[in-house]
């Protein structure tokens, strides 16, 4: 950056000091360049996600007239404003924001004037990280140097923000460069013609104009606007960056083709964040499961312990939707891998193909964990499910009986480790126990690990509350957890009342003489 004579702007300021962070992070012991590196060639980044692609999806893009996609924006303070939102929970932010239909959330992370953090930018990231379909994650930054680069990849970033204006042509394409060897196509900001001229020279595919001058903090929101004609017919996403206030705004740039906003106050200071972000750019209502709306038909039923076809038989023409497997030898019901195969071949090719409205509509792409599982399931497989029953068996044999037995799904009874799922090939449900005046296990909620969770309540009617507060307050407010209900040692009646009240996703039934009458009575419930 050339220095001058005059009373350095804002910008100046800024490079200086961030300048002079790099240096002391980079000469501190455990975060050198060298440390960074040997993190990156370990493979110890979290994965990544393309953002150019993630931008060009939003809420409305399967409309005939689509708007532009959002960029929502961390921003605590500023220079120009100060405090702005200085209590705001980022990662409770960054979940909003994703349920919202945000495709980019972007985190400020310079600490002196915008009170932002590398600590942010990695919350935010788990905070959203195990929903399907994610936003991807901005590091704003004042980027000057490959070091920053390096720290954006390992604390969770997708993209990084480059500022034409803070750079020398060939510092802005080596860092270019370096950003792309890493896997992260950057955000290049401009905010006039000559600054855009250099970001088209470079050949980016995603540029934003920001509105807001960073010399002098005005902000023109017809900069955009002027520099829509230099991108026309380009394969590129423009958006506006700095003063969106409301949908007014948004609908100009639509019109001219921007592709995607970027907002930070404005979200930072609604009110109800949700409701802002529909309005601000016209977007259909993200549905939601409103208070007691189901997401499928009826309470599933599963039964454990099948082994035989003519079981297998009954019970499917009885409605039963999950059949169970039981391959721990210490159980009564254990069969052998090979005597469930020839039951599984027998149901699989009986069984019909899931109904197309089973399908997950785009408007859910972000839906909770948990339910969007759900989701995939019923619009993946045909019932009946096929579960195989462990209890820590090795996993070299969960993976050998799953391809022998031709499963749908693994159930883990055991303390099997949670890196297990990732080996796994089909969906792993996890068994819990729920007692009454003990508090479930917090790996219950935990998304991203297993797929389900089979809840094995000891206490009968007693331990519902406990039960009530998973179903209820497990994922995000609005959303009713799926769990399936371990119903065996419940008195029937009682398991009536329960099925009324909780609403599982599924009751689990072991094979016994009477069960086919319990399916057909949670089956007509
Ligand atoms: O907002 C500032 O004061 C500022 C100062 C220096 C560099 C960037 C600044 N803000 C940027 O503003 C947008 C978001 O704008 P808004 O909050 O929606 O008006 C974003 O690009 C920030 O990095």
């Amino acid at each position: 950056m050339s220095t001058s004579e005059k009373k350095p702007t804002i910008l100046e300021t800024i490079y200086a000091q961030r300048a002079k962070d790099v240096e002391v992070a980079k000469s501190t012991p455990g975060t050198t360049p060298e440390d960074l590196s040997t993190l990156l060639q370990m493979n110890l980044a979290p994965p990544l996600i393309q953002v150019v692609p993630r931008l060009k999806r939003n809420p409305s893009t399967s409309s005939s007239s689509s708007s532009p996609s959002l960029m929502a924006e961390i921003k605590r303070a500023s220079p120009s404003k100060g405090p702005i939102a200085m209590t705001t929970n980022v990662a409770q932010q960054a979940l909003t924001y994703a349920l919202s239909g945000a495709s980019v959330i972007s985190v400020l992370t310079e600490p002196t004037w915008f009170k932002g953090s590398l600590f942010d930018m990695r919350l935010v990231r788990q905070a959203i990280d195990a929903l399907p379909d994610r936003p991807a994650v901005l590091r704003k930054e004042f980027i000057l140097d490959e070091y920053q680069i390096m720290e954006a990849r390992l604390w969770g970033a997708d993209t990084v923000l480059l500022i034409v204006a803070m750079l020398s042509q060939e510092r802005l394409e080596t860092l270019y460069h370096y950003s792309l060897s890493l896997g992260m196509e950057p955000l290049v900001e401009v905010n006039n013609a000559d600054e855009m001229r250099r970001a088209l020279g470079l050949g980016s595919k995603m540029i934003g104009v920001n509105n807001r001058n960073l010399h002098n903090f005005e902000v023109d929101m017809g900069t955009t606007s002027r520099l829509v004609e230099m991108v026309k017919e380009r394969d590129l996403v423009l958006c506006a960056l700095s003063g969106i206030k409301g949908p007014e705004d948004v609908r100009v740039y639509k019109e001219e083709g921007v592709k995607a906003v970027l907002v930070g106050e404005a979200l930072m200071r609604a009110e109800d964040t949700g409701k802002f972000i529909r309005e601000l750019l016209d977007w259909p209502e993200i549905k939601t499961q409103g208070e007691g709306e189901k997401n499928r038909e009826r309470t599933w039923v599963k039964v454990t312990g099948v082994r035989s076809e003519s079981e297998a038989i009954s019970l499917t023409e009885t409605g039963t939707d999950i059949l169970s497997f039981v391959f721990d030898p210490q159980e009564k019901t254990y069969v052998k891998p090979e005597e469930a195969a020839p039951i599984s071949s027998k149901i699989r090719a009986a069984r019909l193909s899931p109904s197309a409205s089973a399908a997950v509509s785009p408007y859910l792409r972000s839906t909770p964990w948990f339910t969007a599982q759900l989701g995939t399931l019923t619009a993946t497989y045909a019932r009946p499910l096929l579960v195989g029953v462990f209890n820590k068996q090795p996993l070299a044999y969960i993976q050998h009986t799953v391809a022998i037995s031709q499963l749908d799904l693994v159930q883990l009874n055991g303390d099997e480790p949670s890196g297990w799922t990732a080996h796994i090939p089909v969906p792993v449900i996890r068994q819990f126990t729920v007692a009454k005046n003990e508090s479930p296990s917090q790996e219950i909620t935990r998304p991203g690990v297993h797929s389900f969770c089979l809840l094995d309540v000891q206490g009968g009617r007693e331990a519902v509350g406990e039960l009530q507060r998973v179903v209820e307050k497990g994922e995000v407010p609005g959303w009713r957890m799926p769990v399936i209900l371990r119903a065996s040692g419940i008195e029937e009646e009682a398991l009536v009342d329960i099925i009324r009240s909780l609403d599982p996703w599924a009751v689990d039934l072991d094979l016994e003489i009477g069960v086919l009458d319990v399916v057909k009575r949670v089956k007509g419930l």
